[in-house]
């Protein structure tokens, strides 16, 4: 079974390229041909002389990115996108959702179906499709939301996962959280699940971890598209019956997002650190996930940092708030493990009762997936992706600051040029504020 990713925007093609990039790499990576075998399938066609093309689509309102996205492929010597799947336009969006959603996204609707459908017919079956974008921008959000409810319709029931990338909080636009919410609140109908990755977070991560000085774009994308590739590589999971999953969105989707009000993932992934200090680190299984457990309960995304004064909090003194060093209550959770000796690794107290809302049994709760085969050079690797707390206050900000900007009127007539009234907004604001309302109440 095969996933088609849609990658939208300068950002959505900027991730997807360096997601396909380490997917590949990873796969080709020593003498395991099962796994090579199954993340190929899952992710590349091969042409009649056997060279891999990604089941990706490239759309764009302008093509810079996008050349640059199938060049880049192209060097690699190891993968290509394929020559016609991509569509661009001569100008962007202008940070403009309204621009994006009401005007690019139906203009070249069919287009854009067409070369999904393209795709899809690629696959012996598909497993889903993965549409990846920016939040803040125009194209991405905009056009992203739209493409997202044509997918939607075409394929009602297909798993839909959107992977979003959130802006630096000291944002570079200065309507990015108008954007954040309109594109969210769609969403949020449409979506089976919606996996984030905060730039702040991932920044920290490449200078705290990875010691990098002067971030670029591409080291923080290098460490989205490693963090998700060890969610998306083949693993073995409790329904696979000991072969690879042909499911891989079906059961993180089931794993996860049980409930459609709560539909928002986040991720850690442990050990990272710079290439050339991994040959000279070992790590144990119990040392990785007893950090990645306190890692999620005080909601820290990196192993520098942690709180470990959080503990779990007896039954009847559970936090509601939002205060800082509070307990982050989980909805679900779902750990995968990767590299060696992984069978005999325990949960490491991931499953244990107390991390979890009362109304769900910790069974259901929790998933585990492994694969023996070591992921992006790691000799074990452990990943959590989480339905929790976690993106409360991030989305509590995003929204409130869009929420204080509306209440001026700041900036509302370059929407309701392009067909957003101020309804449109005031809705997209209740349905957020209900996510808030309901991700507070975990408990
Ligand atoms: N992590 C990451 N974030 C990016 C990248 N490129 C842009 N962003 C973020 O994306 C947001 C801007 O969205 P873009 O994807 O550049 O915009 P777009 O979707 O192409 O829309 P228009 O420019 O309006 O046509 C900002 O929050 C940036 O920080 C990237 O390569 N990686």
């Amino acid at each position: 079974m095969s996933v088609v990713t849609v990658q939208l925007g300068q950002c959505g093609n900027q991730v997807g390229q360096e997601l396909f990039d380490i997917i590949c790499s990873d796969a080709q990576e020593g003498q395991r041909k099962t796994y090579s075998v199954a993340s190929c399938e899952r992710f590349f066609h091969q042409t009649a002389h056997g060279d891999l093309v990604a089941r990706a689509l490239l759309i764009d309102m302008e093509p810079k990115v996008i050349n640059r996205s199938m060049s880049m492929a192209a060097k690699s010597g190891r993968w290509s996108y394929g020559e016609s799947s991509h569509f661009s336009q001569k100008q962007g969006s202008g940070n403009n959702w309204a621009n994006g959603y009401c005007v690019h996204g139906p203009r070249h609707r069919d287009a854009v179906e067409e070369l999904v459908r393209r795709e899809v017919e690629r696959c012996d079956r598909l497993a889903g499709l993965i549409a990846m974008m920016s939040v803040a921008g125009g194209t991405g959000s905009g056009v992203g939301t739209y493409v997202t409810q044509c997918l939607r319709d075409i394929y009602p029931s297909s798993f839909i996962l959107n992977h979003l990338t959130w802006p630096y909080g000291t944002g570079e636009v200065i309507v990015q959280n108008y954007n954040s919410v309109l594109t969210l609140a769609h969403l949020y109908q449409l979506s089976d699940a919606i996996l984030v990755h905060e730039n702040d977070t991932v920044h920290r991560i490449c200078s705290q971890l990875l010691n990098i000085k002067h971030i670029s774009f591409s080291d923080v994308n290098r460490v989205i598209a490693h963090q998700l590739g060890s969610i998306l590589q083949p693993a073995l999971t409790a329904d696979s019956h000991g072969a690879y999953s042909r499911n891989p969105l079906g059961e993180l989707v089931s794993a996860l997002a049980c409930h459609p009000e709560y539909k928002l993932l986040s991720m850690c992934t442990i050990p990272q650190m710079a290439s050339s200090s991994i040959a000279y680190s070992t790590f144990s299984w119990p040392g990785l996930l007893k950090h990645l457990r306190q890692m999620l309960i005080s909601n820290t995304k990196m192993e520098e940092g942690i709180d470990w004064q959080v503990r779990p909090p007896a039954e009847s003194g559970r936090s509601r708030s939002l205060a800082g060093g509070s307990f982050n209550t989980s909805l679900a959770n779902l750990l995968i493990l990767r590299g060696k000796d992984v069978y005999s690794a325990e949960t490491g107290g991931i499953d244990d009762p107390a991390l979890y809302t009362s109304w769900l049994s910790s069974k259901e709760a929790f998933s585990l997936w492994k694969s023996p085969v070591p992921f992006n050079k790691y000799e074990k690797s452990a990943t959590l992706v989480s339905n929790s707390q976690a993106l409360l206050r991030p989305l509590d900000d995003m929204v409130g600051k869009a929420w204080n900007m509306f209440a001026s009127r700041a900036y509302i007539h370059q929407y309701i040029k392009f067909g957003i009234s101020e309804e449109d907004f005031l809705d997209s604001f209740t349905s957020l504020e209900q996510v808030i309302s309901s991700y507070s109440q975990l408990c």
